[in-house]
């Protein structure tokens, strides 16, 4: 009994569903979240904030440590004389103190805010000698005892100190014993507060945000205004509250480098520490007002630790996501009512399944950029690559191949390769990422949290100086093209991931770039959508004049999408062809596989190829053997073209095979078998011929490092077969239909 293959047929639809199922275990990258911000508060491991053992050992001191904190503010609380509070608090010289402090606390922080911030930015983002060393020197004025950093200041900025000389010279500027020195002292103890937060903050923040704007043409400074602080806006605020709440406690360094001049430099903190000599119940009514001006601080910045960059609650939509009619088509659903445009006035309702989005001609969108490409690359990668003006190439390679550092590289944003890359008739090698024209589109979208679609679509244009009506007009031109204009008024929290996808590739293809790169652009979307947004994206890809490059895992988003596949291993190009050469001779095993091919690896025979000695004795029989026998080369089989039987075949099959299923698979209609082949198969091998019953035998299982065969079959031939996991069953290929590629 054996089941004959439908011969080697590869319509489109056969070799799609055989990709599709190759596709499914291609390896896959972890999500990124979307928001960019780190997981929510709260959102630990399981266990750890559940009801497990815990040991009380550590409570008692944990609970002593609470109350430790807690007894002086009690005493406060319990010493305030709350008749005389207001009388203790209203007095000029307490409101003159609180004048005081309250201004040169502010100073402070904007000293600070000025400072610290680039300094922070410093710190998180460049790397240079030393760093460990300026780091140890912010965190200095934390543990340093304040008096000694105010015997500090005064032995710089003193009289008598290194700078005071010359700024009393050259500017007439004193600062111990002014409120200048006071505010001096407060940023000297304060600023690091800031700078630590910030760079905490800035440090989470994914480089792809920063990296996309300025490959939309976004310069270093406007990406630092309009990408970077935004993002970073609450750890800047929380930074900035603590920073404004140190430097109005402030009193060691101050009293030490500024005195303690009432209505100069004596602040709420001083004043207290005046006043516990002649006045303690006033003392202790201006510490009360210190204590709960701290506590307000710290009640405000509760939760703003921990709570991402933009993540907060009101970061889904601007309406409010999930009360809204829009709703329908956040989950990519199909949605049928009118929908508000962010204009107010009712806009048809568009859905994730559009596969013809309705085509508004933007005044200014059709410009194309028809750019041809030539890149040579060195380094990590090495090769060179060129391409005709509308070409879509599809990077495929194993992990590791360098498909992500040759984008890096044609966007100058990496130092493990170089490109020396033209776009038309500019060498664009020497330019900054922001004056390249190559637009990017990171895996995970990288949409700016804090914009709404629309805003992110208009980037690209506002970055390249267009005014703010037409880049949002044309912006909206591209949301609609690409069917989620309806979804202009939200942000990326509130959309899904295929709806993000398209407003990412709507960004992109808005900055008219000479050339569009897109890291696995579908890798987001369930299968089915995915079908869908391969088709839209398509179509727009079909429009796009520039040269495209698609790095995917996804054999059928190479075949489907790309005029060309360019395959990278190591860091070099094994093969740069056609979907369909690629697919007939592919020039590396790993190639071959991910289109859903057997491929083997050996050594060129007269008859067709023999494999390494480490497989066993395993040769397989060609029609068409290479002439240059004894040169490494891959033997290549499709899957259709495998028959399987329960017994040994006779007849015309020169190549025969007995092998043990180790897993079946559904394609579409067919299901794909993998096979552990069992070596030098031959008529009169032990237990060769028909096994009895349903040939789980026990007999010599096929290792870990058995040479693997996939067949597909009808299911009907399957069970005819019996086959099930364990199953030994005879596998045979026509030598006609093993294709030989050199190597
Ligand atoms: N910043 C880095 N420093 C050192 N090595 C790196 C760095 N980034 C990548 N690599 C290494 O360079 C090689 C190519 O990496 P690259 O990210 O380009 O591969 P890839 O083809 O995109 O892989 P994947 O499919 O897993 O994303 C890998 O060996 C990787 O470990």
């Amino acid at each position: 009994m054996s089941s004959r293959p439908a011969g080697t047929r590869t319509t489109g639809r056969r070799l799609a569903d055989s990709l599709a199922a190759t596709a499914r275990w291609r390896p896959r990258r972890a999500r990124p979240d979307r928001t960019g911000g780190a997981p929510p508060a709260g959102r630990t491991p399981a266990g750890r904030t559940g009801g497990g053992a815990q040991p009380v050992v550590l409570m008692v001191p944990a609970l002593l440590a609470v109350g430790f904190l807690l007894l002086p503010l009690a005493g406060i609380l319990a010493r305030t004389s709350w008749r005389e509070l207001p009388g203790h608090l209203t007095s000029p010289a307490a409101t003159e103190a609180l004048r005081l402090s309250l201004v040169v606390s502010l100073w402070s922080l904007a000293l600070a805010l000025v400072l610290g911030t680039p300094l922070a930015w410093l710190l998180a983002r460049v790397s240079f000698p030393g760093k460990a060393v300026v780091r140890s020197l912010v965190l200095l004025p934390m543990v340093l005892p304040p008096t000694v950093g105010g015997v500090a200041l005064l032995l710089a900025f003193g009289r008598r100190g290194l700078l005071g000389p010359w700024l009393e010279d050259t500017f007439g500027v004193t600062l111990p014993f002014h409120t200048a020195g006071a505010v001096l002292a407060a940023t000297f103890v304060a600023m690091p507060f800031l700078v630590i937060s910030l760079e905490g903050t800035l440090a989470g923040l994914r480089p792809s945000y920063e990296e996309t704007a300025a490959s939309l043409g976004a310069s270093p400074l406007r990406v630092f205004c309009t990408v970077t602080l935004p993002m970073v806006a609450p750890g800047l605020a929380a930074g900035a509250a603590l920073t404004w709440a140190r430097a109005l406690g402030e009193f060691g360094a101050t009293i030490t480098f500024a005195g303690n001049l009432p209505g100069e430099t004596q602040t709420l903190p001083l004043q207290v520490y005046l006043l516990l000599q002649d006045s303690p119940e006033a003392a202790t009514s201006v510490s009360l007002l210190l204590l709960a001006i701290a506590m307000a601080t710290l009640v405000a910045l509760r939760g703003r630790w921990t709570g991402g960059a933009a993540s907060g609650p009101g970061d889904g939509t601007r309406d409010g996501a999930g009360d809204g009619p829009h709703d329908g088509a956040a989950g990519g659903g199909p949605g049928g009512s009118a929908e508000d445009g962010p204009d107010g006035g009712a806009r048809p309702a568009a859905t994730d399944s559009s596969a013809d989005p309705p085509r508004i001609e933007a005044p200014v969108a059709d410009v194309r950029q028809l750019s041809d490409l030539s890149a040579e690359l060195t380094g990590y990668t090495r090769f060179v690559v060129t391409a005709e003006p509308g070409t879509t190439l599809a990077v495929v390679g194993p992990n590791g191949a360098g498909k992500t550092t040759l984008l890096r590289a044609l966007l100058g944003l990496t130092p493990r390769a170089h490109a020396v890359l033209r776009l038309g008739d500019r060498d664009v090698t020497d330019l900054p990422p922001h004056r390249r024209d190559v637009a990017w589109v990171p895996q995970d979208g990288a949409l700016l949290p804090h914009l709404s679609a629309l805003a992110n679509t208009a980037y690209g244009l506002r970055a390249h100086g267009h005014s703010r009506a037409a880049a949002r007009a044309e912006a909206q031109c591209w949301l609609d093209r690409l069917g989620v204009g309806h979804l202009a008024h939200r942000r990326p929290a509130g959309l899904s991931g295929g709806q993000a996808g398209r407003v990412a590739l709507a960004r992109a293809l808005a900055s008219r770039p000479r050339l569009l790169l897109l890291d696995e652009p579908l890798a987001a979307l369930d299968q089915t959508t995915r079908a869908r947004v391969r088709n839209t994206l398509r179509s727009h890809l079909a429009d796009f004049g520039g040269v495209c490059l698609i790095v995917t895992h996804d054999p059928v988003e190479a075949v489907t999408l790309a005029g060309r596949v360019l395959v990278l291993e190591e860091g070099r190009a094994v093969q740069d062809a056609p979907p369909s050469e690629v697919t007939r001779h592919p020039r590396s095993p790993w190639v071959a596989r991910m289109l859903g091919r057997n491929a083997w690896q050996g050594t060129a025979t007269p008859d067709g190829l023999q494999l390494p000695a480490e497989a066993g004795e395993f040769t397989i029989v060609a029609a068409e053997p290479l002439p240059c026998s004894g040169a490494g080369a891959l033997a290549v089989v499709a899957p259709e073209a495998v028959a399987l039987h329960r017994d040994r075949p006779d007849g015309s099959p020169r190549n025969v095979w007995r092998g043990r299923v180790r897993e079946l698979t559904g394609v579409g209609s067919r299901l794909r078998v993998l096979l552990a082949l069992e070596p030098t198969p031959g008529p009169k091998a032990p237990g060769a011929g028909r096994d009895g019953g349903d040939g789980r035998d026990g007999g010599a299982g096929a290792g870990a490092g058995a040479v693997e065969l996939v067949a597909e079959v009808t299911p009907a031939a399957a069970a005819d077969l019996g086959l099930a996991d364990g199953v030994l069953v005879w596998a045979s290929v026509k030598a006609t239909e093993v294709t030989l590629v050199r190597l």
